[in-house]
């Protein structure tokens, strides 16, 4: 809060009750209202009200506003000064804390807990990560949280300043997962080295992206990176890694057409190959593209003679993308795209997704404060037995979700990539199927909890709102919830052994 000015007797504050002068109290300081009222978002009347001018309003602020609306710079400059003999009793954690609320963050990160998963250089980065984040929701500057909920309004895409800050920190690159493409870099200002980068960092840092609480920004952030790392020769690696590791191009993964979703095998999108054997031309579309409206590369799949490729292409005359309105988000850049006798050279062929349990876990946080922190007919939420027992339902969803995550995750770690595609892609689409589903199921029960708030995008349910706007997103996209909870099941089966019997 600022430095305040003065301090007031709460009489000195009731003598200010009126049109030109109004005072109210919220948390032991004292805002001078008599302007703001007219244009103050919940309208006038709620403020001239006997039981608020003058008065300690705090209890019936925090039951109709979310507390950041209080750190707003333009709403800090109201306060004229303190209350005499109260403290503050609202204040926001400093950046980087860990939620006191139970299950609000993962158990790893709670000091009464172990974890044999998590390491000092984990937890060295969920702390860096999460000061990178919170700063920039408590200082409104152009970083992480306040992008997101601006871009969730307007539209755009993720800001280039904030995309090339992350640059910097080669926040890109950590994304997509150990490997030789961090090799030489400086990760989070060299708090970790690129060696001992594994999956379990990875996790810390999808899952801090995952607390910002609005889904369809995280998803304009991710791209389709990993297979020209994997499969992409040297030269187009030198070419395309640097300046998407940077934040000045975008890249997404196209691979779904109107014609093939889940069912990769289905893709239409051609490429064949011209006489002198140098180039692909490319002709077809896709649909569904997450970042593709404001992409530079496009990682495509398309049908050859010999079967299905991956290519790099470039946007170029020739690539059209339209942007698709979704009732989801629109700073996903979600795109239906057109290739139209695209060149590309033969030299640009090449050769995965976290579940989003963080986001979960956010709603659960949220849906146990405002339980406890609402009252309906003079009780809080939380006496409801109804309402606990949602909540219980909700945390063993998280908790169980998390579990399974870390347990994946460490056979990732321990497994080589082939490995990983042999052992983990049943257990993996296993684990989506499951995290999808069980958020959904928590998505509507939160609704339950918080109302008719849980149905606007701003205000003390706009997290619900976005979480249970998007949530169905996540069951379809990399695969929908019934063809991954079969592949997992068919590829179980595959190893029951044949002389297995009851
Ligand atoms: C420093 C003082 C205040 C500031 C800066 C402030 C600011 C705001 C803002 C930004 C909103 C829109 C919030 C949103 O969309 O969630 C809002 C809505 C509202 N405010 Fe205030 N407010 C203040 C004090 C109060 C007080 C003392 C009351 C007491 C009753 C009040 C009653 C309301 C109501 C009823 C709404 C509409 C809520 C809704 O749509 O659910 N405000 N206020």
């Amino acid at each position: 809060m600022a430095a305040a000015k003065r301090s007031f007797s709460l009489a000195e504050v009731a003598k200010h009750n009126s049109e030109g002068d109004l005072w109210v109290a919220i948390d032991s300081h004292v805002y001078d209202l008599s302007k703001f009222v007219n244009f103050h978002p919940g309208g006038k009347s709620v403020l001239y009200d006997e039981e608020i001018a003058g008065k300690d309003a705090t209890e019936q602020f925090f039951s109709l506003h979310r507390t950041e609306v209080l750190h707003r710079p333009a709403y800090k400059r109201l306060i004229i000064g303190t209350v005499e003999g109260q403290s503050q009793q609202f204040a926001p954690a400093p950046p980087g804390s860990i939620s006191r609320v139970p299950y609000a963050d993962p158990s790893w990160l709670d000091p009464a807990y172990s974890s044999v998963y998590f390491k000092d250089s984990h937890r060295r980065l969920q702390r860096a990560f999460r000061v990178f984040c919170d700063e920039a929701m408590i200082f409104l500057s152009v970083y992480l949280i306040p992008d997101a909920l601006l871009r969730e309004e307007d539209g755009k895409p993720p800001s280039p300043s904030l995309l090339e800050k992350m640059g910097e920190l080669n926040i890109h690159a950590m994304r997509l997962g150990p490997g030789k493409h961090l090799k030489g870099l400086k990760l989070m200002g060299g708090i970790v080295e690129p060696e001992e980068y594994d999956y379990f960092h990875e996790l810390v840092i999808t899952q801090e992206i995952g607390r910002h609480g609005t889904r369809g920004y995280g998803d304009g952030l991710s791209g389709g990176l990993p297979p020209v790392i994997n499969f992409g020769s040297r030269e187009l690696q030198a070419k395309v890694v640097p300046e998407v590791f940077s934040g000045k191009k975008q890249i997404c993964l196209a691979i779904s057409e109107a014609f093939a979703g889940s069912d990769v095998s289905g893709v239409r999108t051609t490429a064949k190959k011209t006489p002198d054997g140098k180039h692909f031309i490319v002709n077809g579309t896709k649909k569904w593209i997450t970042n593709g409206t404001f992409s530079d590369y496009f990682t495509v799949a398309c049908k050859t003679d010999k079967g299905l490729t991956v290519l790099l292409i470039e946007r170029q005359p020739g690539v059209e993308t339209k942007a698709i309105k979704t009732s989801y988000s629109s700073t996903a850049g979600t795109a239906y795209i057109t290739f139209d006798n695209v060149k590309v050279p033969v030299g640009e062929r090449l050769g995965k997704r976290k579940p989003g349990v963080r986001s979960h876990r956010n709603i659960v946080g949220q849906c146990l404060v405002w339980a406890n922190q609402r009252k309906v007919f003079g009780k809080p939420l939380m006496n409801q037995p109804v309402v606990r027992a949602k909540l219980a339902n909700m945390i063993a969803r998280v908790e169980s979700g998390q579990s399974w995550l870390e347990n994946i995750t460490l056979q990732m770690c321990n497994m080589s990539y082939k490995a990983q595609a042999e052992h983990l892609a049943g257990p993996l689409a296993l684990l989506k199927m499951y995290v999808t589903r069980a958020a959904q199921e928590s998505a509507a029960e939160a609704v339950q909890i918080f109302g008719g708030r849980a149905i606007t995008k701003t205000g003390l349910g706009q997290t619900i709102e976005n979480f249970h706007r998007a949530i169905p997103f996540d069951a379809v996209l990399g695969g929908a919830e019934d063809v991954l909870g079969d592949l997992g099941v068919r590829q179980a089966a595959k190893k029951i052994p044949k002389n297995a019997r009851l």
